[in-house]
């Protein structure tokens, strides 16, 4: 189970410039390159065309307004008109031209994030909180394509509009374009702080979403014990917590933001007012022209929008790489270990049929360094066609022992055989179409029946092999359900008991007749009836394969051949069960008190 969001590990990514964090996306930006590249340049075209109506001004004011020519001022209100125009077209342009590669990219990161996280080991999703993985694959992802659509062209078509503006600026009149400069190295050092700050509040903001979507998404599954301990209080309580954090994050930000916005609108203000007296004084003297000081001025004041929009660009582009941070830090998790290449002798050659457990310690991957294994030195052997039960009392390491076998966590030393093949050398594919498993908690999908119990089986399997498994399982409710096995369940259809749960992820595990099944307490949900039945057509399954099952109750352990006992992570005994009541004094009590206490 993944930890509580107030527990749920926080990765600690190395520190990236921004800069380094986006180009970490160009391997999804490169297909679409040319796209956002002919993006940009309409863009810049569009912003510069802004930067010609002040000279259409200047040539109006100096020319026939000065001359009172109405054509003239006709004319050059038309070519005014005219570049507004073209100016809207080419922004509409550049939006058109940005909206596919923008959301290919966007989905290209999260199918790729998807595909990962489906890959990804069992180990690492126990140490995952799931809201921290769903906020990343939804309100990062939205953050990314955010960015792709504004800032990333913005910030470099405003810089060229910047620059162009300055030439512009400096071309009419050096002096008054120098003042207009003068604001450049207080606005790049409060530019450069404001990011500073804003890439921790971002982090923080975006990661406090991730607690707050676990804690969502854990009282939706669990709302049963919420409800029936009475305690959607205390998760209201806690819920408010979190989002009043969220809240205070994103007031922090907002203030943030402000501060800077009003830094980038006053600081210009102040020097295109001083340029406008200084401008002004120069008129009166005669040494510059009005069209000069109109076509100044409105240039100055075209460039405002271009600087001013800086502030939240640079806070857009900070959140953006918070996300491409984040977004990696779960892509660089390592998957699960490679298939090995089996070794130039044929595996297993004259090695036991079954499966062999050899010298088998585990550890899991994030338990302390100095813990106790979970299970040390485990040998044991069950023989071809063979059933064996594994009993032991509560966590002595059952679940632990059977999630072994499907290699969901890789040993910590030892080895387990499959009819006499390496599990580490066989590629995972081949390994879990030979084994099957059902775990004790049934896990079913949002799909039909049919779906999810020919989930275990191989493609060509249909309708037989679905009545089949259903009869084993005793599963004959299916009949009764409204659209019989084409009925959906799972979390958005039909709720079924836990026993029907439990018998639908039975049929799953023998629907493909697997040579080697595993089972983990399969019956527990069952009335001692339905377990019955089910273990009479189970015996004809388990006389064709080579099982471990794990019991809890002397039923369940008569389905097998033989019994383990598992003792704090070590075998304690092997034999039948008459053998072991016999012998291990351990194994009676735990036999009677499960006949004491389950039954
Ligand atoms: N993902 C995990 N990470 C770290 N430790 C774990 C993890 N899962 C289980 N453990 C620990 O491993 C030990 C064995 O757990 P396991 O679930 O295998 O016991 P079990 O015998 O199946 O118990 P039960 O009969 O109650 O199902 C327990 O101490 C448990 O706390």
């Amino acid at each position: 189970m993944p930890a509580s969001p107030f527990a749920a590990p926080r990765p600690v990514a190395p520190k990236r410039s921004a800069v380094r964090s986006l180009l970490r996306l160009w391997p999804y930006l490169r297909p679409v390159r040319g796209r956002f590249l002919a993006a940009a340049l309409v863009a810049v075209v569009a912003s510069c065309l802004s930067l010609v109506i002040p000279l259409v001004l200047k040539w109006m004011v100096d020319g026939p307004v000065a001359d009172r020519d109405p054509d003239g001022v006709w004319w050059g209100a038309f070519a005014v008109l005219g570049l507004g125009v073209a100016e809207a077209l080419l922004f509409g342009l550049r939006r058109w031209l940005v909206a596919r590669p923008s959301t290919r990219v966007e989905a290209a990161l999260r199918a790729d994030l998807y595909r990962r996280l489906q890959r990804l080991p069992v180990a690492f999703h126990d140490r995952w909180a799931s809201g921290q993985l769903l906020s990343r694959g939804t309100t990062d992802l939205s953050l990314l394509r955010m960015f792709l659509v504004f800032p990333l062209t913005f910030l470099f078509v405003n810089g060229v509009t910047v620059l162009a503006g300055f030439v512009v600026l400096l071309a009419q009149d050096w002096s008054l374009g120098l003042v207009l400069l003068l604001p450049v190295v207080p606005l790049v050092v409060g530019c450069s702080l404001f990011e500073t700050r804003y890439s921790k509040a971002a982090r923080r903001a975006q990661d406090q979403v991730g607690d707050l979507t676990t804690l969502v998404e854990e009282s939706v599954l669990g709302i049963r014990v919420v409800k029936g301990f009475g305690r959607h209080r205390s998760q209201e309580r806690a819920f408010r917590v979190l989002a009043e954090r969220l809240r205070g994050t994103e007031l922090h930000k907002a203030r943030l933001l402000a501060g800077i916005w009003a830094f980038i609108t006053t600081v210009p203000e102040l020097a295109i007012g001083a340029a406008l007296v200084l401008g002004t004084v120069q008129v009166a003297d005669g040494t510059l022209s009005a069209g000069t000081l109109v076509a100044f001025l409105s240039t100055a004041l075209a460039l405002r929008w271009p600087v001013e929009s800086i502030g939240f660009l640079l806070a857009m582009s900070q959140e953006a790489a918070t996300a491409t941070e984040r977004y990696f830090e779960v892509m660089d998790q390592a998957e699960e270990v490679a298939d090995r290449v089996p070794a130039a002798a044929a595996p297993g050659r004259g090695a036991p049929g079954g499966v062999v457990f050899e010298d088998v310690t585990f550890r899991y991957p994030d338990a302390p360094e100095d813990s106790p294994p979970v299970l040390r030195g485990v040998d044991l052997r069950i023989r071809p066609g063979e059933t064996l039960a594994l009993v032991g009392a509560t966590g002595s390491g059952k679940t632990t022992l059977t999630a072994l076998v499907p290699r969901l966590y890789e040993l910590t030393s030892g080895r387990v055989l499959l009819d006499g093949e390496d599990i580490a050398e066989m590629p995972r594919e081949r390994l879990r179409s030979l084994v099957a498993v059902a775990f004790e908690e049934p896990t079913l999908f949002s799909a039909s029946v049919r779906e999810n119990v020919l989930m275990g089986a191989g493609p060509g399997a249909g309708d037989a092999e679905l009545r089949r498994a259903l009869e084993v399982a005793q599963a004959g409710f299916v009949a009764d359900l409204p659209q019989g096995a084409a009925t959906e369940v799972g979390e958005q259809g039909l709720s079924l008991s836990g026993g029907q749960r439990q018998r639908l992820a039975l049929a799953r595990a023998v629907v493909g007749r697997p040579r080697f099944l595993v089972l983990d307490d399969p019956l527990s949900a069952l009335d001692v009836h339905t377990e019955a039945l089910v273990e009479a057509a189970l015996r004809e399954v388990l006389r064709d394969t080579t099982a471990l099952v794990v019991a809890h109750r002397p039923s369940t352990v008569l389905l097998a051949d033989r019994v383990a006992l598992l003792s704090e992570g070590r075998i304690a005994a092997v034999g039948t069960h008459q053998e072991l009541l016999r012998t291990s004094a351990e194994y009676a009590w735990l036999m009677s008190g499960a006949e004491d206490g389950k039954r």
